[in-house]
């Protein structure tokens, strides 16, 4: 099953083309690691996947919902951390999956506290958290290591395969290495 597919993309943005004519898929299991130079348009790449934003040429298919982790956490801030991922877990339906999640990304100690109160790598990890508790089949992370210590990078690649073996896909957008096995390399 194809969760994400490209077919000649072409992606313009402040009336620049940033590129043009890529095509590419991502099926049940798989992972495509996105780098390139600051600015060549990743980040633009990743929201066109999400729908966030229309391709200026092409054709762009999503076979699963789609879950995407980017520069915003997304998180209410005045909320403890749980009950804010309860929000959004709330609309997908998915509310028995923040506890894991939380596990998941080792913040479950931190359930109880205000969104407000997280430091930088905490937040970014209730952003993966949000993904990880989504049940979104496709996730989408804009460079999800950002300011996550070893362990948790560590963290998220394990969440990742585990998103891999029960049949979903990811594409990574990242500067920081993160180890995706038999990952397609998407240059910009
Ligand atoms: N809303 C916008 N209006 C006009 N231009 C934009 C807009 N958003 C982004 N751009 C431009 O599009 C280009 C690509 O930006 P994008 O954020 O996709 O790059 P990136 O590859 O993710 O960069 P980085 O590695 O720095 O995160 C940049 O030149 C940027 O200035």
């Amino acid at each position: 099953m194809t969760l994400l597919a490209f077919h000649n993309v072409a992606c313009d943005r402040g009336g620049r083309r940033l590129f043009a004519g890529l095509s590419f898929a991502l099926r049940a299991g798989e992972a495509a690691l996105l780098t390139g130079p600051n600015g060549i348009g990743k980040s633009s790449l990743v929201r066109l996947a999400a729908g966030l934003s229309a391709p200026a040429a092409g054709r762009i298919e999503r076979g699963a919902p789609a879950a995407l982790a980017g520069e915003a956490a997304a998180l209410d801030l005045e909320l403890p951390l749980a009950a804010a991922l309860g929000f959004w877990a709330g609309l997908d339906g998915t509310r028995n999956r923040v506890e894991p999640a939380l596990a998941a990304m080792g913040i479950d100690h931190l359930a109880e506290v205000p969104v407000r109160f997280l430091s930088t790598g905490q937040r970014k990890r209730a952003a993966l958290a949000r993904v990880i508790a989504s049940g979104a089949g496709l996730w989408l992370l804009d460079e999800p290591a950002n300011g996550l210590d070893t362990a948790s990078v560590a963290a998220l690649e394990a969440a990742i395969d585990g998103h891999r073996a029960d049949g979903g896909a990811v594409l990574v957008a990242s500067h920081v290495p993160v180890a995706l096995p038999n990952a397609q390399d998407l240059r910009l």
